[in-house]
């Protein structure tokens, strides 16, 4: 989809979806920055999970947040309309789960994966464990980061999924002895070097972008993002190879490699460690600074899913988070128990945000103004 576009939703429907028995919303009107609001356990974050289901066709809270679908109800479906996608139409958007299949609909038409090169509706979460995702598990950092390089390298999804298939032979062959020399080796580097590549090309971007967002916030001064490639750049990944050759023997696995990449926010060389808060704050930079890459990219703008930012922020930040997101001219869905800091701010900045609140739960819902 070549033209420009800047999506909006106009109107959602859910049925059954976790507490959400029947909701309609109509958003037609109504400003960027929207407010759900409520208290806890009515199910902002599950109308925000009913949004990324849309975009992703899978949900964000993993299995541990138990069946998607309403206890008792056999199928949940949800439905949203977009504006700004083609032209004057209209765009809609499916997607309905019976527990053991998934159908998306675009206008009608059954899809399976969209590309962000074909879907032009992306919406991205912020406010899921930002502590995990910058002091957790590198294995959480290469996905966020590879997602991220995908939506600038279209070739990029293949090419990994290759780099995969490779790195599972190489580690057969050390698991069942390696007595020969490895026949995966000259495929196993040239696929790590595009993987590679193509990280690195998006780390300068990305680098760049997340300076600039960084600025309003002291605590990230000097701060910079600092990639590891998985081995050491100063020789070739080939001679790497060759020098961890019997350790790798004696351990039966792949020691190095982009399967061992990782980055990480540094302050003057060193690793910065965030509180929580902070960590929210340096996680909304990174996605901004990520989303100022796509677009430069070519992509339209994201819809943006907040869940509780404002949550452990305090009056300050939370207004220089605000003015970041305003700045993005996309449509912001921002969940908190009590919708009025946004409401709040509209005072001075002359902006009208409307405050929706979802009622609890009952025979049917609506999310109102
Ligand atoms: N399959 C299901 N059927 C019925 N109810 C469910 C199902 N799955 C989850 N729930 C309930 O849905 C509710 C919605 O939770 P959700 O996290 O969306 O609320 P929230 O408004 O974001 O709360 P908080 O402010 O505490 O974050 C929870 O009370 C949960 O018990």
């Amino acid at each position: 989809m070549n033209a420009i576009v800047s999506p909006r939703l106009s109107s959602l429907r859910v049925r059954h979806l976790r507490n959400l028995r029947e909701l309609v919303w109509d958003l037609s009107g109504t400003a960027q920055q929207l407010v759900i609001s409520g208290p806890n356990g009515v199910g902002k974050t599950t109308l925000l999970e009913a949004l990324y289901l849309l975009s992703r066709g899978r949900s964000f809270r993993g299995r541990k947040a138990g069946p998607l679908i309403m206890d008792g109800a056999e199928r949940m479906s949800i439905e949203g309309r977009f504006q700004g996608v083609e032209g004057d139409q209209e765009t809609i958007l499916a997607f309905e789960w019976s527990g053991f299949e998934g159908i998306r609909r675009w206008n009608g038409r059954p899809v399976t994966r969209l590309s962000p090169f074909e879907n032009p509706i992306r919406f991205k979460l912020v406010g899921e464990n930002p502590q995990g995702l910058l002091a957790g598990d590198p294995t959480l950092r290469r996905t966020f980061l590879d997602w991220n390089v995908f939506h600038v390298e279209p070739q990029f999804g293949r090419v990994r999924s290759e780099f995969r298939r490779v790195l599972d032979q190489r580690n057969a062959w050390l698991r069942n002895g390696s007595r020969e020399s490895c026949v995966w080796d000259p495929i196993f580097v040239d696929l790590a070097q595009q993987v590679h590549q193509a990280r690195s090309d998006f780390l300068v971007a990305w680098q760049a972008a997340f300076a600039e967002a960084a600025k309003p916030f002291a605590f990230l001064a000097q701060c910079a993002l600092s990639y590891s490639a998985g081995w050491s750049v100063e020789s070739t990944l080939d001679e790497a190879l060759r020098a961890t050759r019997a350790t790798e023997r004696h351990r039966r696995q792949t020691l190095i490699g982009p399967q061992r990449a990782d980055w990480s926010i540094q302050q003057n060389a060193r690793l910065m460690r965030f509180s929580r808060g902070q960590a929210k704050v340096a996680v909304c930079v990174l996605q901004i600074a990520a989303e100022q890459v796509h677009r430069a990219g070519g992509l339209s703008p994201c819809l943006w899913l907040l869940d509780d930012l404002h949550a452990e922020l305090d009056v300050e930040t939370r207004t220089r988070i605000e003015q970041l997101y305003r700045m993005q001219e996309a449509q912001c869905f921002w969940t908190h128990v009590r919708g009025d800091h946004l409401r709040a701010a509209e005072g001075s900045s002359g902006q009208s945000t409307p405050m929706f609140h979802v009622e609890h739960p009952r025979t049917s819902q609506r999310a109102c103004v």
